[in-house]
């Protein structure tokens, strides 16, 4: 079991303190800390400069009031967050949550771990994340509007192309990003396309970048796969979620040749034993942004709807190769690993940032299940998003497939390093060991020189 070393655990106490209460942000850091000791006895530069103490610190935490008029003509008020947590390699880059259950913990977890997957990418992007407590959910389209619009009135005075660069995240996607544009744009009359990414493909979005986080999970686990001589052709997968990052991991293990049984919204699973109807799927769930159990209802005999439905169990009744968590954090516990690895599982890769607990990725560890932490099986979104700001910059406008064979350039190249440096530091096919390092150590290096900031 992974611990962390003695020589380092006096700057996790601290953390700890320092952010009492913010249990997802102890788990994220904590993980992280559980793979630095080694580093930091080999470059002793990085504990001289307190670079851990450092990174652990958000750069600059902003919380404001959000309000807004409802259908009913009643005053709402939710809380927004926006954390800029390193810019030592970029201006922040990370996404905005709406969700009800975000607080500042949840955002500093993202903007923590993001930091380190922005590092992953080689792009020049730093680590931020924001988000809101509104719930989208059953709200409607003027209201989603008023709400975006009051939450860029006040989040437009931090961000900027060469600031902080939001983009979208979950209960956030390209409708809500075109709302925050236009409201950018008029508060500061500037047509500034590099301030948001994730924007329509019309008016400065990237041709990929929907896709990109499930296409590059999928490509992720190809190259896993591919070091133990397989691959997803015939392989049978299971993945949580159903919003933007499971649609297009979907879409690619079907391109690649494998059949993905069974996703799932936060009200329970579907299970199509032969294949999930792809088609149908996002008509529902992009067109008519209905719930899987509208899906099922169409899908008819094909498909069998489990309310409340646990999708990991089904590694127990039906053959599964591959898993992959794309819904939130904490979705995959201890007992559903069990399940998963004693039934033959042979790769995780979490499409979603933090989906399995530490106990699940122990299991994994323990059974040599190939698993891919977050921060570099779902940096393919991150990436692109960079890739939209290069266009942005440039005036330009690649095509789908140009930008598609970058992203699959870039998660190679994301596994290679991971890879190696989990070789290196003596535990090949660690990818949590490697991605943790290798993100650390380029973020640490361009941190010591730019000195005590
Ligand atoms: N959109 C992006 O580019 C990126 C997203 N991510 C992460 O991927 C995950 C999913 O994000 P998106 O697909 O963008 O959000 P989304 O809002 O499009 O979809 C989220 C999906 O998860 C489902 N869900 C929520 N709670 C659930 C639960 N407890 N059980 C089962 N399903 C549940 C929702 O019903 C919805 O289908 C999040 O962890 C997000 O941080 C990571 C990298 C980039
Ligand atoms: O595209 C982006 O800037 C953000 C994506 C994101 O929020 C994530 O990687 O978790």
């Amino acid at each position: 079991m992974s611990t962390i070393d003695p020589a380092i655990q006096h700057v996790f106490d601290e953390v700890l303190l320092r952010n009492a209460g913010e249990v997802e942000f102890h788990q994220a850091t904590r993980e992280v800390f559980e793979s630095l000791g080694r580093v930091v006895l080999r470059h002793p530069q990085y504990a001289d400069a307190s670079i851990l103490q450092r990174i652990c610190e958000p750069e600059r935490q902003i919380i404001f009031r959000v309000p807004w008029i409802d259908d009913s003509n009643r005053v709402q008020i939710n809380r927004g967050f926006r954390v800029e947590f390193n810019s030592a390699l970029g201006p922040y880059k990370g996404g905005l949550r709406f969700h009800p259950s975000v607080t500042l913990g949840t955002v500093k977890f993202l903007g923590f771990e993001q930091i380190f997957k922005n590092a992953l990418t080689g792009m020049p992007i730093g680590g931020g994340k924001g988000g809101s407590d509104f719930d989208p959910k059953g709200k409607s389209e003027l209201e989603i509007m008023r709400f975006c619009q009051s939450f860029m009135t006040e989040l437009y005075r931090h961000i900027g192309e060469y600031t902080d660069v939001p983009a979208g995240d979950i209960g956030v996607g390209g409708r809500e990003i075109g709302y925050l544009f236009g409201q950018y744009k008029r508060i500061t009359n500037r047509y500034e396309s590099g301030v948001l990414t994730g924007k329509g493909v019309g008016w400065g979005g990237s041709r990929a970048r929907t896709e990109a986080t499930g296409y590059g999970a999928v490509f992720f686990t190809e190259q896993m796969l591919a070091t133990r001589g397989e691959s997803f052709d015939g392989a049978r997968v299971l993945v949580s979620g159903s919003g933007n990052v499971a649609i297009y991991a979907i879409e690619k293990v079907h391109q690649l040749g494998g059949v993905v049984v069974a996703c799932s919204d936060s009200a329970g699973v579907v299970y199509d034993k032969d294949g999930l109807d792809l088609d149908l799927l996002r008509e529902v769930k992009e067109n008519q942004r209905g719930r899987l159990s509208d899906y099922a209802a169409l899908r008819g005999s094909a498909s069998e709807y489990r309310a409340g439905g646990n999708i990991w169990s089904l590694a127990a009744e039906t053959r599964i190769d591959v898993a992959l968590p794309c819904a939130t954090q904490n979705e995959l516990h201890e007992e559903d690993a069990r399940v998963l690895a004693a039934n033959g599982v042979r790769a995780v890769a979490e499409g979603a940032n933090m989906p399995c607990t530490p106990d699940a990725v122990r299991v994994f560890t323990e059974a040599s299940v190939l698993f891919a932490p977050g921060k570099a099986a779902n940096a393919g979104g991150v990436a692109t998003s960079a890739l939209e700001m290069q266009q942005n910059a440039s005036r330009d406008s690649w095509t789908f497939e140009h930008t598609e064979e970058r992203l699959a350039e870039i998660m190679r190249g994301i596994h290679e390093s991971c890879a190696t440096t989990a070789e290196e530091y003596g535990e090949p096919g660690n990818y949590v060991l490697g991605a943790n390092i290798s993100g650390f150590t380029r973020v640490a290096d361009a941190m010591l020189a730019q000195g005590v900031i």
